[in-house]
């Protein structure tokens, strides 16, 4: 007999426009992520990858659009995003210095957790258990991610490459249906990437999608079921592995070489129209001559 395994839908971001003042960071972007994927987000610096994710985890409210886990739409706060299901990981390493390694942990648990502030200061017997249980769950993720027997270090004496890996066990630990990594090998030497790249493997083969942002594109091409490219806040082209990497435009964007029907190439054109216009306004409408004397 053999079994099926359905795809479902795990996040939906539908036409997601994310504007700071007059600078259009992220220019109605639409993104799925299946169960059982890893996807990436790649593009060049200033691109929007960022922007969009803190659009995904309700760090901003998006200007315009809106983003779904597993059919519902989310509220832009990141508490209910966290607790719904999607957890992150940020660019810079946000760990609780002087807290254990097993206490950073702990911490990302607490949504998991329904035992109330009076509970928690009362210590009383639900308190104690949900406590047992939430350290046996964090154990069992140090185990996971290879670090079980550095529980009760400090999270700033961790090497670099472990510390980037216990961010990675502190957002599991709220249990998520979709994981965001956030250059998740950034400064990584190449051994700790091949590691992390093991590491996504096994969480996806655990059953949870994982959307990744990065700039090592070995990385990338190695790990992703699909890649979205995004190009001045515009997904320029997505696919696999494959076609992204045969696709011109890609390279072209990537050394900033111009090409035809570029995110932004619009705007470029109706700038130098307006400026051709005035120019040409200028020489012909006696009057409107705006040199001064030294230019002419
Ligand atoms: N809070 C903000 N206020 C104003 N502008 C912002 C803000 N956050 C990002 N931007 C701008 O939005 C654009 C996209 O930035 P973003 O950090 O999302 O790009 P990125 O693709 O993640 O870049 P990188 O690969 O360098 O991390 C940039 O022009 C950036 O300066």
């Amino acid at each position: 007999m053999t079994t099926m395994t359905t795809t479902t839908t795990v996040l939906e971001a539908k036409d997601v426009t994310m504007r700071f003042g007059g600078l259009t960071a992220v220019r109605s972007v639409g993104l799925t992520v299946n169960s059982g994927e890893i996807v990436g987000l790649i593009g060049p610096n200033g691109a929007g990858k960022t922007t969009f994710f803190n659009c995904l985890t309700g760090l901003y409210v998006p200007t315009e659009g809106t983003v779904a886990y597993k059919g519902t739409v989310l509220p832009p706060k990141p508490h209910l995003v966290t607790s719904a299901g999607i957890a992150r990981t940020f660019q810079n390493i946000r760990l609780f210095a002087n807290m254990t390694v097993l206490e950073n942990v702990l911490v990302g648990r607490h949504t998991r957790t329904k035992e109330g502030l009076w509970s928690a200061l009362l210590r009383g017997p639900g308190f104690k258990k949900a406590e047992a249980a939430s350290h046996e769950r964090a154990m069992e993720l140090l185990d996971f991610i290879g670090l079980a027997h550095k529980a009760d270090h400090l999270a700033r004496n961790l090497p670099y490459g472990e510390q980037r890996k216990l961010e990675i066990a502190r957002a599991l630990a709220s249990e998520p249906g979709l994981l965001l990594l956030d250059e998740p090998t950034a400064g990584m030497n190449p051994q700790e990437t091949r590691v992390t790249e093991e590491l996504v493997l096994a969480i996806r083969d655990q059953g949870i999608a994982v959307l990744v942002i990065e700039h090592d594109m070995r990385f990338i091409f190695n790990l992703c079921d699909r890649v979205a490219v995004l190009v001045q806040g515009e997904k320029l082209v997505e696919g696999t592995s494959e076609v992204v990497q045969a696709d011109e435009r890609v390279i072209a964007a990537y050394l900033g070489t111009p090409f035809e029907g570029a995110p932004g190439d619009e705007e470029v054109a109706e700038v130098e129209a307006a400026e051709a216009a005035q120019e040409t306004s200028a020489k012909t409408t006696p009057g409107t001559d705006t040199r001064t004397e030294d230019d002419q």
